[in-house]
């Protein structure tokens, strides 16, 4: 690849992600200490909170300005249908006001502010315009305003996701992690702290002093992690960027594997009969969101396994920044049945098998992958 390409791509998706990780922090610590009706269902009952449409109205705003409204294509989880309720009124007004308060900010971040406030429309018009659905030709952005939302509502782990599909190949990947500090028991112990001393966290000038943005791009074979910027702090290119490395551990009884929280989402007891094939000896390390990718990026874990029930479909937003990243830090992604993730076939994985193995190295995803073809027949998947 061109030594330079993709570079403006990059750089001004690194700036949007920390422009919206200040209004997730924002948001999130309003939301823990006040506001719970900040919080809607969606139709399957998955939460949805004033941040998610947001985060996705500002980047959308700031792409659209910054590549061109008539040509960009992005495909994002939100869409505008319950937040156009009648009944969601008070909630769209809170999204209108946290999106230009957001943008107002902006040029702190190396981005550019809109001249006027935006109005109702048009932070409905930048959410809605999110609607594309991918596809092998052409360039995508894909977005997932809040990775794991039901972490960023209990006060635990959650990311921003983008990334950039060109030709059907993810070929940036930035994942903000507002509440992943520099130190891997932050991922343990936070939600903990925050829920059992909600005062004395957010009373404290350090509570917020937290977070990252990781990113890659494609081929590089190298990604990068910069802290959070806090307070009127302008956000200053490098910004103290720090290459990440996937671990160099081997040794399954050494090695530490990441799955989903909730039961729903994978299954825990066929990720623990793997793990117990293949020697896996600690506890799994159970953290909300793609920052299950961060973690082995960043050569915090080893493994990041998700076997979602039959029928689910995995969306492309909910992996592909997290895939390049692991990709670029020396990690390896693929599916269950050692095949590459497939980016270029709309909104979902398709022709997925089975579940998600992602390693910091090859001997340990051969281990696993080798796992599941010897126990899945008897597995009730
Ligand atoms: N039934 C089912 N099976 C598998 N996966 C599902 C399912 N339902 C949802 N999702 C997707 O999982 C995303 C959350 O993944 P997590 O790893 O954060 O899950 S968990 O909260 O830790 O359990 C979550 O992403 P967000 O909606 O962005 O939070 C969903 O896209
Ligand atoms: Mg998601």
């Amino acid at each position: 690849m061109e030594r330079n390409k993709y570079d403006l791509e990059l750089n001004v998706a690194v700036r949007v992600v920390h422009l919206v990780c200040s209004l997730c922090q924002k948001v999130q610590k309003q939301l823990l200490s006040t506001n719970p009706h900040q919080v809607k269902s969606k139709d399957d009952d998955s939460p949805v909170t004033v941040a998610d449409w947001s985060v996705q109205a500002v980047v959308s705003w700031i792409l659209s300005e910054t590549f061109g409204r008539q040509s960009i294509s992005i495909v994002a989880e939100e869409d505008v249908h319950a937040l156009s309720k009648p009944e969601s009124a008070n909630l769209l007004s809170m999204v209108v006001n946290t999106v230009n308060e957001c943008l107002r900010e902006a040029p702190r971040f190396g981005l550019k502010s809109p001249v006027e406030v935006l109005g109702t429309s048009q932070v409905l018009n930048a959410i809605d315009r999110c609607k594309s659905v991918g596809g092998p030709v052409g360039k995508h952005w894909v977005l997932d305003p809040i990775d794991g939302t039901l972490g960023f509502v209990r006060g635990n782990q959650y990311a921003v996701a983008l990334a950039l599909i060109d030709k059907g190949e993810v070929v940036i990947g930035v994942l903000g992690c507002p509440n992943y500090a520099m130190k891997k028991n932050w991922l343990v112990n936070h939600g903990q702290q925050y829920r059992v001393m909600p005062e004395l966290s957010m009373a404290s000038p350090t509570w917020m002093e937290k977070g990252c943005v990781l990113y890659t791009k494609r081929g590089s074979c190298e990604a990068w992690k910069q802290p959070l910027v806090f307070g009127d702090t302008n956000l200053v290119w490098p910004n103290s960027a720090k290459l990440i490395r996937v671990s160099s551990v081997e040794d399954p009884a050494l090695a530490t594997f990441c799955e989903p929280v909730e039961e729903a989402n994978s299954n825990h007891s066929f990720t623990a009969g793997l793990a117990n094939t293949v020697g896996l000896s600690k506890q799994p390390l159970r953290v909300h969101s793609m920052v299950k990718y961060a973690a082995i990026a960043q050569g915090d874990a080893e493994i990041f396994m998700k076997f979602a029930r039959a029928g689910y479909k995995e969306k492309i937003w909910d992996h592909a920044a997290g895939v390049l990243l692991v990709q670029e830090a020396g990690g390896v992604v693929t599916d269950a049945g050692g095949h590459p993730l497939n980016f270029s076939r709309g909104i979902y994985l398709e022709g997925l098998d089975r579940g998600i193995v992602a390693c910091s190295g090859v001997k340990l995803h051969e281990k696993l992958v080798g796992a599941v073809y010897a126990s899945w027949d008897s597995s009730n998947l």
